[in-house]
């Protein structure tokens, strides 16, 4: 979780940039802050003719001046100081400008790591597009505050105390009245503030909703345009972005109002003060120089004051945009497991075994019910039943998605819980009826960025009976497959997924009918060339066809999560029980 002093933390690392950037800050204002006295004093000491201590030093070091060289000389250490002021704030803002984007980017890697490592029945319940808008709205929300605080609140302060000693220097009466004044704006931009940082949540969570809404149309839009439902699908998306529209307006001027409104205070006891002075001039012995040097001061307090402001406001929008990221830090982490033992080290494969199993999405209803299930080493166990009884599930409890409420999945008799769910995933995978692809190359879904020789990836699609149709693609392995594969059909995206579990080289398989969409033909010979790579393998099929479920070693019959019949495919129809049915149901034997 983040909060404040978790990214203070974080800005106290970068302690050798902290300090330079505080010196080129401070160095900054020292030269910004007598920069507005030296023409000013000119209009006492040259065009009233009272010389005093700007003449005087000048007379010392040059001798005689008259007008002209005084004020050129004046004039050239004002333009010199001013542009030292702006190397010096542009080598500071580099530094801090630095630190907070380092800042906000271990905030994203932090939720990136955070994301990784998120339970899959989390990720369920959460869209990409809330994701995406926290890691990029909100951190962008943060980073502004981040930015703007390291970068310019101490010059700002600095700059203020500067100013307020300096004007104490030259008329103390004066000089307190500015320092009384500042407290009044900045307590009054607090309240304010707080108002405007809860408008800025309220559009940030409009803006997720927004994104959401438009991932999901945009990522569904075949199915939306098959359903001609296109119109009211982008209607509900406009509802979302009139959402932003309106909650942006909201914060957009009302932000702006009260910045504006907290310089409005600022400047009516701006153009109070600068009554005041005139008053002094009048009835005290403040001389027009002076007044004039104080409307100057006046003018160089705007910025920082107007900053802080800013900051103010930045901060209470970037504390609620810390409060939506810590979210994504509130959900769920899957179960880390240590590394105690390992089942699948210098074996060619081994056993897989359900102990017991019970298993609820919701926490109340159980889905799998006392499963107990053997997969012994190197044989081919089959699992059938009707769809929605339970074998998906059981698929995904084997390697890991979702941790079982009771019972234990075991690997050559060693629980997942010492053998760590990385190493499982590592060596048993799991191929998927409706295969991911990436929007990427053909290459690149086999072998997800892992440096694979072209001859094995090539043996690869060859067994998964798709060498031909990648080598009749435009541009081979290198042919871009489109949208989640949408270039290809079906089966091919099939046999790809197929060709990338081969490639995995796994110890186990489990295949969860990854073949429903090919031809019988096809499914046949890709059967007989896997044959021989899976000879060694332990596998598991969740199997639709008659002709896999009879090569099984062993059948195990679910219905409604429960294992109701188990044997071989012989004496499962001897049985003439629910497999028999099935059989006969779906194969008409
Ligand atoms: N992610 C999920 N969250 C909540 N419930 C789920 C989830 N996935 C599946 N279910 C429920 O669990 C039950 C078993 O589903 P499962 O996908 O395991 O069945 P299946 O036997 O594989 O079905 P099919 O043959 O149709 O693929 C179903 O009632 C389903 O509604």
């Amino acid at each position: 979780m983040y909060d404040w002093g978790k990214i203070f933390q974080e800005i106290k690392k970068y302690k050798r940039e902290l300090f330079l950037g505080h010196l080129f800050a401070i160095l900054a204002t020292a030269v910004s802050i007598p920069t507005p006295l030296f023409l000013p004093l000119l209009v006492d000491e040259v065009l009233l003719n009272k010389p005093g201590i700007f003449v005087h030093t000048y007379q010392r070091i040059f001798g005689e001046g008259n007008p002209v060289t005084y004020t050129l000389a004046a004039l050239i250490i004002v333009l010199v100081m001013r542009f030292l002021f702006f190397v010096l704030n542009a080598l500071q803002s580099k530094i801090f400008t630095k630190i907070s984007k380092n800042v906000t980017y271990k905030i994203r890697e932090d939720l990136l790591n955070h994301i990784k490592d998120l339970s899959m029945s989390e990720f369920e319940t959460v869209g990409s597009g809330g994701i995406a808008s926290k890691l990029i709205t909100d951190v962008n929300t943060i980073d502004d505050f981040i930015g703007k605080t390291v970068s310019r609140f101490i010059i700002s302060v600095l700059t203020i105390i500067g100013v307020a000693l300096v004007l104490i220097m030259i008329n103390w009466k004066l000089g307190l009245l500015i320092v009384l004044l500042n407290p009044v704006v900045i307590y009054f931009t607090t309240v304010v503030g707080r108002k405007i940082g809860k408008l800025k949540a309220i559009e940030n969570k409009a803006v997720e909703k927004f994104q959401e809404k438009l991932v999901e149309t945009l990522d569904l839009f075949w199915q939306i345009r098959a359903s001609n439902r296109e119109k009211s699908f982008i209607k509900s998306v406009l509802e979302t972005a009139k959402e932003v529209k309106e909650t942006s307006i909201e914060f957009g001027w009302k932000s702006d109002a009260a910045a504006r409104l907290s310089m409005l205070v600022f400047l009516s006891g701006y153009e109070i003060f600068r009554a005041v002075s005139i008053l002094f001039v009048a009835y005290s012995d403040l001389t027009i120089g002076l007044m004039l040097a104080i409307f100057g001061y006046l003018w160089v307090m705007m910025t920082p004051v107007q900053e802080l402001l800013g900051i103010q406001y930045a901060f209470h929008s970037g504390d609620a945009a810390l409060k939506r990221i810590n979210k994504i830090f509130e959900m769920k982490k899957e179960p880390k497991y240590p590394h105690i033992l390992n089942s699948f080290k210098n074996k060619k494969t081994c056993s897989v075994k359900l102990k017991d199993v019970y298993f609820s999405y919701d926490g109340k209803n159980y889905v799998i019910k006392g499963v107990n299930l053997i997969a012994e080493t190197g044989k081919k166990v089959a699992i059938v039943g009707a769809s929605g009884s339970g074998k998906t599930t059981l698929a995904h409890i084997m390697v890991g998605f979702y941790p079982v409420d009771k019972g234990d999945v075991l690997y050559d008799d060693i629980s997942v819980k010492e053998i760590g769910l990385d190493v499982v995933r590592e060596n048993v995978s799991l191929v998927l009826q409706n295969p991911m692809m990436f929007n990427d190359t053909v290459r690149f879904n086999l072998t997800l960025g892992k440096d694979i020789p072209e001859s094995k990836i090539w043996e690869a699609l060859e067994i998964a009976q798709m060498k031909d149709v990648v080598e009749n693609l435009p541009d081979k392995l290198d042919t871009l497959i489109g949208k989640n594969g949408i270039k290809l059909s079906g089966g091919q995206r099939q046999r790809l997924a197929i060709a990338r579990m081969i490639l995995q080289n796994p110890k186990i398989v489990i295949l969860d009918e990854s073949t429903s969409a090919l031809d019988t033909h096809t499914e046949y010979r890709l059967f007989n060339a896997l044959q021989e790579y899976l000879k060694e393998k332990t596998t598991i099929i969740i199997a639709h066809r008659l002709s896999t479920v009879q090569q099984a070693d062993y059948i195990y019959v679910i219905d409604r999560g429960e294992i109701v019949e188990e044997g071989t495919h012989q004496e499962l129809m001897e049985k003439e029980g629910l497999y028999n049915q099935f059989m006969r149901k779906h194969f008409m034997l």
